[in-house]
Order: C-alpha cells, then sequence, then structure tokens
C-alpha cells in the first residue's frame, strides 16, 4: 500500500512503478502495496508490499474476521481501520493506495521478493530482465547457500546482521531459513544473542524495524499508528525496554526484543509476518550509559513515571483497540515489574493482553514441571519449590504451579501456596517481611524466620525443585547445588533467567556439581555436556515453547480475553508433547525441531478453552482444531507471481 504525497500523490507514479501496472485492475495476486510516509520517503526503505489476496488460510479466516470486526461497536475495527469511510471532511486520513510492484522495485520488496529465484516467466512479466544474473536457483539452494554463509561467521552478532539483513532482503527465505535450521538459528535471532543485538542497537543500526512510539508521539499515536503499512495486524508485541531480558534498562534498544518475539510467532507458531507488528514505546531511559551514548537511538531523557507513563501507555492502549479492533493480542514483553503487573490487571479486562513474562513462562515451566514428574515422581502437591527471584518470572511462575495444584487436589490457593516459597535480593519472602513487600509478592510471604541468602534458604525449605528467575548470573553455586543434590536423588534445577551470561548456573555446573544427577534445563540453550564419560543434553525452558501457539490459538478462535485456564491447557499440552525418549536423555521439553507442530497443537487446545469458557468468537467451532490450526500457519514458501 502506498500513502501518497507530495510529488507522489499529484503523479500517482511511484517509484519506477511501471505504469501500465498501476492503472491495471488489479483482482489477482500480486498485489502491490507501498507506504510513503510523511517526508514522502519509502516507509522502511522498501518501495513496495505485495499484498497477495489468499496468501493462506488464516488470511482467508481473517476475512471472517473483518466481517465480525466491522460490526463491532469499537471505533475503527479491522475493515475501515484508517478511518476513511467515517472521516468527516476536517478529519485527516492517510491517502493510502494500491499498485503493483514490478522491475527494481520488486528487487527491493521483502515481503515480496525473491531474488535469484524469479523464474523466466516471472522476470518478464514483471520487468526483472537484466536485472538479475540468468541463472535461476530455487529456494532450497539459497538455504544451502544462506547457512554456508552463516556458519562462516564466527561471531553471533554477525549472524544476527546477517540473519536481519535477510529479513529485510527477502522475508520469505529468512522465514523457511528459520523455520528449517530453527535450533541452529533460535539462538541467533533469540536468546542470548539478541540480549547483545539490543545492548548494541544504536551502533548496528541499519534499517528501523517495528513501531517507535516516544513521549514525543503524544496525543498522536492513532495517527503514529496509522503510517505502519499493514493494516490487518492480529499481534503486537510491545516493550518498554525497561527489563530485557536480565539485561536491566535498554530504552529504545529494546526494540529487538518485539522483532524476534514476532519472528518466532510466524516461524514458531505461522501467524504472518504482515499480521504482526512490534512496538517500543519510549519513554527514555535511566541507562546512564546509554544517555552518554552518541550511537544511542532514543529519547535522551530520563524515564517517564507516573501519571505521564500512564497516560502515554492509555492512549496507546486505546489507539490500538480503535486501529485494529478488539481481537488484536497485544503482548506485553520485557517491562519491569513496577508496571508490568498494573498493566496487566488494568487492560486484561478491556483487551487482549497477555504478560509473555509473566504468563507465557508460567505455562512453559509448569509444562516443564509436569513433564519432569515422569522422572522424579509423585504428583506436584507432593514436591517443595523454591524461587531464587520474585519478579514476573518466579511470582507468575508460582502462582501457576498454585492453581494447578489447587484444580488437582481441590484445595484453596491459600493452601496450595503454601509449599512454595520465594526468594528476592531481600533473602527469603516471610510474614514478617509484609508491610514492605511489593503486592505480587505478598501472597508468598508465609510464616517463617527470616532468611538471609538462598544456601540457607534451601537448607532449611528442603526444595525438591529450584527456579531461578533473577536476573542474577551464577547465584546457584557449587554449595547450592550439592545441597539440592543431597537433598535429592534427582533434583530439579531451571535457571530461567536469560541471556547465557544471566544464566543461574551453566548446565555443566549442574550436572557437575549434582553427579549427573540434575533434571536441567536452562532460558537460554546450553551444548550438551560430558560429564563421567556420558554426554548430557540440557531443555531450553523458555516462554518460546508457549507463546507462538498460544496466540495462534487465541487468533483462530476470535479470542477476546486470556483466561488463566488457558494457560493450563497450553502446559498439559506441551507437556505431553514430552516424549518417553526425551524423558530417557533427561529432557523435560521437547525438541524445538518439532516446534511448528506442537504450537498447532497448544493452539488447538487454547481455542477449544476459548470456546468452553465463552470467549470464543469465531464461529462455528471448527471440528478439529488441530488441523484447523495448522491449516491457517503461514508458509515460507515463494508464491508464484502471474
Ligand atoms: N526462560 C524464560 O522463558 C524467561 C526468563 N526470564 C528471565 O528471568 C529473569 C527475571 O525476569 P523477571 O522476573 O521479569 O524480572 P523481575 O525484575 O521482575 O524480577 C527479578 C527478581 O529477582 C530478584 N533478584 C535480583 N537479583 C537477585 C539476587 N542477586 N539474589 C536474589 N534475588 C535477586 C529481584 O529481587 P527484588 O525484588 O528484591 O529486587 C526480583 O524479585 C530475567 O533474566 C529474564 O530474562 C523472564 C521471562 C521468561
Ligand atoms: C524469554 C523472555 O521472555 C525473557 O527472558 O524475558
Ligand atoms: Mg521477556
Amino acid at each position: 500500500m502506498f500513502s501518497l504525497n507530495g510529488s507522489s500523490l499529484l503523479n500517482n507514479s511511484l517509484y519506477g512503478v511501471s505504469k501500465s501496472w498501476t492503472q491495471r485492475k488489479v483482482s489477482a495476486p500480486p498485489v502491490v502495496v507501498a507506504a510513503v510516509s510523511s517526508n514522502g520517503k519509502p516507509a522502511d526503505g522498501n518501495v513496495s508490499v505485495l499484498m497477495e489476496k489468499t496468501e493462506n488460510a488464516l488470511s482467508s479466516s481473517s476475512s471472517a474476521l473483518t466481517e465480525n470486526d466491522s460490526k463491532s461497536t469499537v471505533g475503527g475495527g479491522v475493515e475501515d481501520v484508517y478511518g476513511e469511510d467515517r472521516a468527516t471532511e476536517d478529519q485527516y486520513i492517510t491517502p493510502w493506495t494500491v499498485t503493483v510492484a514490478s522491475g527494481y522495485p520488486l528487487l527491493r520488496d521483502p515481503h515480496h521478493n525473491k531474488g535469484l529465484a524469479f523464474n523466466e516467466k516471472e522476470r518478464d512479466a514483471h520487468f526483472l530482465r537484466g536485472l538479475l544474473p540468468p541463472v535461476v536457483v530455487r529456494q532450497d539452494l539459497q538455504i544451502k547457500k544462506m547457512m554456508a554463509n552463516m556458519r562462516q561467521y564466527q561471531v553471533p552478532l554477525q549472524r544476527y546482521m546477517a540473519m536481519m539483513d535477510l529479513q529485510e532482503r527477502n522475508e520469505r527465505l529468512f522465514y523457511k531459513l528459520l523455520i528449517e535450521n530453527v535450533e541452529e538459528l533460535l539462538p541467533i535471532v533469540y536468546t542470548p544473542t539478541v540480549g547483545e543485538a539490543c545492548q548494541k542497537y544504536g551502533s548496528i543500526f541499519r534499517q528501523p524495524q517495528g513501531l517507535f512510539i516516544s513521549l514525543k508521539e503524544k496525543g498522536r499515536i492513532l495517527e503514529v499508528l496509522k503510517n505502519w503499512p499493514q493494516k490487518k495486524i492480529q499481534v503486537i508485541v510491545v516493550t518498554d525496554g525497561e527489563r530485557i531480558l536480565g539485561l536491566g534498562d535498554l530504552g529504545c534498544q529494546g526494540m529487538g526484543i518485539p522483532v524476534g518475539k514476532l519472528s518466532l510467532y510466524t516461524a514458531l507458531g505461522g501467524i504472518r509476518p504482515s499480521a504482526c507488528l512490534p512496538v517500543t514505546i519510549d519513554v527514555g531511559t535511566n541507562n546512564e550509559q546509554l544517555l552518554n551514548d552518541e550511537f544511542y537511538i532514543g529519547l535522551r531523557r530520563r524515564r517517564a513515571r507516573g501519571q505521564e507513563y500512564a497516560e502515554l501507555l492509555h492512549e496507546f492502549m486505546s489507539a490500538v483497540k480503535q486501529n485494529y479492533g478488539e481481537k488484536v493480542l497485544i503482548q506485553f514483553e520485557d517491562f519491569a515489574n513496577h508496571n508490568a503487573f498494573d498493566l496487566l490487571a488494568k487492560y486484561g479486562s478491556t483487551h487482549l493482553v497477555f504478560n509473555d513474562d509473566i504468563q507465557g513462562t508460567a505455562s512453559v515451566v509448569l509444562a516443564g514441571l509436569m513433564a519432569a514428574l515422569n522422572l522424579v515422581g509423585g504428583t506436584l502437591a507432593d514436591h517443595t519449590f523454591l524461587f531464587l527471584g520474585a519478579g514476573e518470572a518466579g511470582t507468575g511462575i508460582a502462582e501457576l504451579i498454585a492453581l494447578e495444584i489447587s484444580k488437582q487436589i481441590g484445595a484453596p490457593l491459600e493452601e496450595t501456596r503454601k509449599k512454595i516459597w520465594l526468594v528476592d535480593s531481600k533473602g527469603l519472602i516471610v510474614k514478617s517481611r509484609m508491610d514492605s513487600l511489593q503486592h505480587f509478592k505478598r501472597p508468598w510471604a508465609h510464616e517463617h524466620e527470616p532468611v538471609q541468602t538462598l544456601l540457607d534458604a534451601v537448607k532449611v525449605i528442603k526444595p525438591t525443585v529450584l527456579i531461578g528467575s533473577s536476573g542474577a548470573g551464577r547465584t546457584f553455586t557449587k554449595e547450592v547445588v550439592e545441597t539440592m543434590s543431597s537433598l535429592n536423588k534427582k533434583p530439579v534445577i531451571l535457571a530461567l533467567s536469560n541471556p547465557t551470561s544471566q544464566s543461574e548456573c551453566t548446565a555443566e555446573e549442574a550436572y557437575q556439581w549434582s553427579e549427573g544427577r540434575a533434571i536441567f534445563a536452562s532460558g537460554s540453550p546450553f551444548s550438551p555436556v560430558e560429564y563421567n564419560g556420558n554426554f548430557y543434553a540440557s531443555g531450553q525452558a523458555n516462554n518460546a515453547y508457549i507463546f507462538p501457539g498460544f496466540g495462534l490459538g487465541l487468533i483462530i478462535s476470535g479470542a477476546i480475553r486470556v483466561h488463566d485456564d488457558m494457560l493450563l491447557a497450553a502446559s498439559e499440552t506441551l507437556a505431553a508433547q514430552v516424549s518417553q525418549e526425551n524423558l530417557d536423555n533427561g529432557l523435560i521439553y521437547p525438541p524445538f525441531s518439532n516446534i511448528r507442530k506442537i504450537s498447532a497443537e497448544i493452539a488447538a487446545k487454547v481455542a477449544a478453552k476459548a470456546y468452553e469458557l465463552g470467549l470464543a468468537t469465531r464461529l462455528p467451532q471448527p471440528e478439529n482444531l488441530v488441523a484447523y490450526a495448522e491449516s491457517c500457519m503461514y508458509s515460507p514458501n515463494y508464491r508464484n507471481y502471474r
């Protein structure tokens, strides 16, 4: 889609797009839509965006969504997101228009560029003759070449940059590469490398990705949303950059996280890339190093707090609903906990919101624990849990475990919480600290004398399961792991903190210090470890197992709210995907290589729960939800252009 202004608006001739094409009535793919920003330049450096009429089943099912939404009482909705139909003459609209890309702009359009894979017919039909060398190569050969190139980079950040370049050059090739090499490339586009990329985002910045909404845009956020070239957005991942992984406040440079998470929504969960919108809300940063960094890309001011912050967030949340309707999923990611819990509570009853750090993490860890029971025995209620870290991840997981136990044994939550203990930076959370505790920690303040250190807490609480959610690296010391191992035949130890530098311990440490007995998983991946002549592979306890399938389930059912029972359903489904062979190898998560199938299973169970709870709006309910979920998933294979 092109939004026209300046000379483009007058000439209706866009960046070399052939007039014969622009004049043609377009009834079948490829239809080109391209965007021009307010300064008259291509919105993202790309001249055009090809929009295919029937990209996949999900886009056709989103037409059904469109019909529903246009009847919505919420202003805008999905059909008329730009408000042209309703705008009065004195209201501003964005003059989008539709045209067809060909020639040079087609090669510069990441959504439809195929590089050397354009066939002879397409080269003729789309004015590509001479713009490409003569050879025509298949997509699988392009994949082979890209992987060979990728493997030559020794430095992970170089691989990250190569992947981002590819995403900006040839989107389908990017996703096919990622899907087919998910175990090798996940650590590049996601944790740990994405953490380093965020830290250095200003220096490595080339092309803007996603929407940057800063305090400068206060009062104009709806207008900013309208600058985004895609209209049918289904998932937004938004951060304010204050708690990026375990790396702290990275301000505007946190954009790498929404971009990375959404690339997993597509690669792992099959959401169309064009339906994904990464957003960074820039309210400043308290990171002195960034404030003094000449390459920093964000607002050079300290963070807005209180009313100023709340008003900007509220304007954003309202504008999103107005622009995209109420079924757009808004995933909060890497907010600091003093905002995260409040935002979730405030918007949980008015928007389709999901906090990945609180809810997604809870679901993935509960799944791992359910699977681990096959190795350690007993039910969840038989175990004692100790957390290092009582923030979003820690208390989110604790609450979901308590809820699951409560459902299993029919006991009240207040009771089932009692076997779950948390340690924060001031020691064990106990009743005597109640007055000074943040609200999300209070349910975990049990009757006990104060305990200062994790090691002492392990000794007195005697947990069977130890979970690290502190963001503080190497805090599971030799003594801590040895004590866990002296208390348990098979200690369950999860070091969730990301990236690798912040992991509470390494896989090697867990296996060595437990003499190979630990059931270990970590937030960022570790290579298999050799101990006493045996190899130990550890799983990745990361919310990436959950959110892509979870989001897909919400979308295919047209869910309007997230419910805890959906999280439990996702956990059970993921746990059921762990095979006996995985368990025999000490793994409590299935391999990522099978993730698309797993995501479809999760999506189906989440959707089923949405229907059961009366939260689904896409009716009638498909008979076979797994098959339906699979049929809705984006395929990165090239499309043929006529
Ligand atoms: N594997 C996964 O899927 C996920 C992993 N994570 C990771 O979990 C970590 C924490 O995230 P999140 O819960 O959102 O962060 P929060 O900031 O909300 O919570 C961190 C908690 O850790 C405590 N803490 C920090 N340092 C120490 C220390 N040295 N000793 C004891 N306690 C400490 C804090 O204590 P206090 O309250 O006293 O300040 C706080 O309770 C991050 O590294 C993140 O990357 C998060 C989500 C998903
Ligand atoms: C994985 C994730 O969401 C985090 O570390 O914040
Ligand atoms: Mg996160």
